[in-house]
Order: C-alpha cells, then structure tokens, then sequence
C-alpha cells in the first residue's frame, strides 16, 4: 500500500535525513517507526504526503508514484494526526471533525452525520462535547478529536507523528487502547511514530528501529524484542526487553495448569477427599453451567465438612477476575497483582463461558522463556525447550 524505494533525503544543509530506505505497509497494516530524536521518521513520514520531497527515490501509494500526483489531491487519501492536533480554535468540535468532508464538498447535514459517527467512534459522545470548542477539552480528548478528524473523509491511509506525545502516561495508554480498537475496526493503512518503544511494541504490527537515516531492523514487536538485529537495536529496545515482551506475548493453551474442578452443588466431604487424593491445596470451582464462580481450599472443605456445611457453595469463595485465551502475559500478571491472586482463571476466548485451567507466576515466567526461546531459534512455542533453576 505503501512502497518506500531507495528513497534518500538530503536538506540543504547537507543533512541525510534519510538514507537509501526501501520498505513496504502492507494494506490494514500499522507499522510504528520508532528510534532517538533526529533519526529521521517524520522526514519519513511528510515525504509520504509531499510535505517534504525526496532527493531521490521513489514513494507509491496503492502502486502510484506520488510524484505525479497533485499534492492536494493525495493529501485527500492521507490522515494525517500531529501531537499539537492543531485543531481551529474557533469552530465547534463537530465543526472541527466535519472540517476534511466538508473541503470535500460533502453536503453539510452529511458532513456532520460523518462527524458525530466519527467522534462516537473514539469514544466522545457528540451530544456531550459536539458543540465545545477546543479549549474546553482536556488534552486527551483533543487528540481523540485530532483522530476522528483525520478519519472523517476514510482515507486509506494514516499517518500519525507522536499522536499521543503530549498526554500523561495514563491518558496515553488509554488512548492506546481506544485507538487498537478502532484501527481494529477500520483497518487502515498506518505509519505511527513515536520514539517510545513501549507504545511502538504495543500498537504496531510490525516495527521499524530507526538509527540515523536507516531501518536497523522491521519485524514484528516479539521478533525485534526476542531477537534483536544489531547491538544498536538490542541497546534501544533496552535490557529489560523480557519484561517488555510480556505486553506482547499471549497466553496459549499449554501454558495453562490444571488444578481440581468441583461445582458448587457437590457435596464438600466429596470435594476434600477429592483434594486430598491429588494432593492439592485448592480447587476451582464452576457453578450449574460449568461457569467460574470462583475456588475453595482443601482446609476450608475438610474442615466444614464436620461443620454443619453440607455443599461446596457453603464454603466456596468468589474470584471474579479472569482473562481470555489470548489475552496477554502482562495483562494476566497485573491482574494477578491487582487482585492479590497467586493464580488466574482463563476462559475460551469467544464466549467466555468455558473453563479452560489457570496460569500461575511459574507458569508465566515459563511462558515468557519459551517465547523468546522459540523465537531466537525460530520455533513454536510449544516445541521449546527451557531449562528452569528449581525453586527451593
Ligand atoms: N528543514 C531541515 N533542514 C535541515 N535539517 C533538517 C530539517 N528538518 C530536519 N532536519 C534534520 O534531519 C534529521 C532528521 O530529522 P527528523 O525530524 O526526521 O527526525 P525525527 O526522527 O523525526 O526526530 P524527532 O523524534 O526529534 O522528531 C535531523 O538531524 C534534523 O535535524
């Protein structure tokens, strides 16, 4: 969709912005363009809308050199999001998001439909903030404007330089979150800089390392993560990159362990006898429908059994918290954390509404070395092999 070839940029101060750079965004695909400051990704990126023009090489945009396309006209297929959003002061939020369509000649009513789907879409109710004018936004909500607007005309591609640059860590990871769920939902066609690794890691479908000029590495965030090209990249990406790899790595089936199942209608003496016969210290327990309702331990079955306590619901205990197949390793650690829980339940991925075991720190940490395992010898994870020094 985007084809990059041998493209060179040189200022007039003989400056190499961007040296002899050849790559290609598939169509529906995001990749963030990440490195320190001053290693070329906005030259990059404003060469793909001609706000800067090549030295030498050549740009197509769905198989077309934009060079021989008029500038205005490309720029009608380009989203275009900037930190400063440079929203019009003046005019309306919903002004401001119908602003491309109606340049476009879009009739007024429907520019304005466009606008208030677009803002329902990145989550601000049109009703509540349609008619504010910019300065009465917080600066999260003026990015997420900044982003309807870009998106209001459908253009195929998008160009985003540090979208989210300018918010505090917690905005920004929300607004991380809003946007993959969105770009989930309109597949566009996605440059993103940012020189943030984490959030490089955790939007892009595959990432491109910049070093003065060059892509030192392009590859998917667990490869650029688990396998890093040059010294340059493994520096970047930083020492604790096994702890960045935990955003991105998911849970799969076999990582999962498998402790006793009792529902909440079995009879307790039954469950603690059950427990004591596996030698475990607890059970899951599942209600009528095989639905997590939540665990019991062996000492709360064994002693309630001579207590008056007749079934596992007399003595069963919530645990609300759980994750899909698929979720990822950091969400399952932070919920374990959250919930001051040495396990997590995790439920099939569709409907939630089947138990399929639960994953403990030890499997986690097992996880996370057999992926990156798998990767430095280009394996499944499930055929890795990782030798663990036993615990005491
Ligand atoms: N108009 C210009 N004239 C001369 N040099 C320029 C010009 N614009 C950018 N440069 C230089 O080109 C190099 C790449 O700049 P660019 O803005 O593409 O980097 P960047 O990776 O986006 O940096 P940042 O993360 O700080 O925005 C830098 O050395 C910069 O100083």
């Amino acid at each position: 969709m985007i084809r990059f070839e041998h493209v060179t940029k040189r200022y007039a101060d003989g400056t190499t912005a961007v040296d002899d750079l050849s790559f290609e965004v598939a169509e529906g695909e995001l990749v963030t363009l990440v490195g320190p400051s001053g290693c070329g990704k906005t030259t990059t990126m404003k060469m793909v809308n001609r706000l800067i023009e090549p030295t030498s090489g050549r740009i197509l945009v769905d198989g077309e050199d934009i060079a021989t396309v008029d500038p205005v006209r490309l720029r009608r297929r380009i989203g275009y999001v900037i930190q400063q959003v440079g929203l019009f002061p003046h005019k309306t939020v919903l002004e401001n998001t119908a602003a491309v369509p109606h340049l476009l000649g879009w009739q007024r009513k429907r520019a304005r439909e466009r606008a208030a789907e677009l803002l329902d879409l990145v989550g601000l109710d049109p009703s509540v903030y349609g008619d504010r004018y910019p300065d009465q936004l917080s600066g999260g909500q003026r990015q997420r404007v900044g982003v309807a607007r870009a998106l209001a005309a459908d253009p195929p591609v998008l160009l985003m330089d540090e979208p989210f640059g300018a918010v505090d860590p917690v905005v920004r990871e929300h607004l991380q979150t809003e946007f993959l769920r969105l770009q989930s939902q309109v597949r566009k066609t996605v440059l993103f800089v940012t020189h943030d690794i984490e959030e490089a890691v955790r939007l892009g479908d595959r990432i491109a390392v910049y070093g003065n000029g060059r892509i030192e590495q392009l590859d998917a965030p667990a490869a650029v993560l688990g396998a890093p090209a040059t010294p340059y990249v493994a520096d970047f990406v930083g020492a604790d990159r096994g702890l960045k790899r935990l955003s991105v790595t998911t849970i799969e089936a076999g990582d999962l362990e498998q402790p006793p199942v009792v529902h909440l209608d079995d009879r307790l003496s039954e469950a603690a006898e059950r427990l004591d016969l596996e030698g475990a210290r607890w059970a899951v327990v599942l209600d009528d429908s095989d639905r997590l309702h939540g665990w019991i331990s062996a000492e709360a079955a064994q002693a309630a059994a001579g207590a008056g306590a007749v079934r596992v619901r007399d003595r069963a205990r919530r645990m609300d918290a759980w994750l899909p197949l698929g979720a990822s390793l950091k969400q399952a650690f932070s919920t374990m954390l959250q919930h001051d829980a040495g396990w997590i339940a995790v439920l099939d991925g569709e409907s939630a509404d089947h138990f399929l075991g639960v994953l403990t720190p030890a499997r986690l940490h097992e996880a996370l070395r057999r992926s990156i395992e798998a990767d430095a010898r280009g394996r499944s994870r499930s055929e890795a092999q990782v030798e663990t020094v036993p615990g005491l």
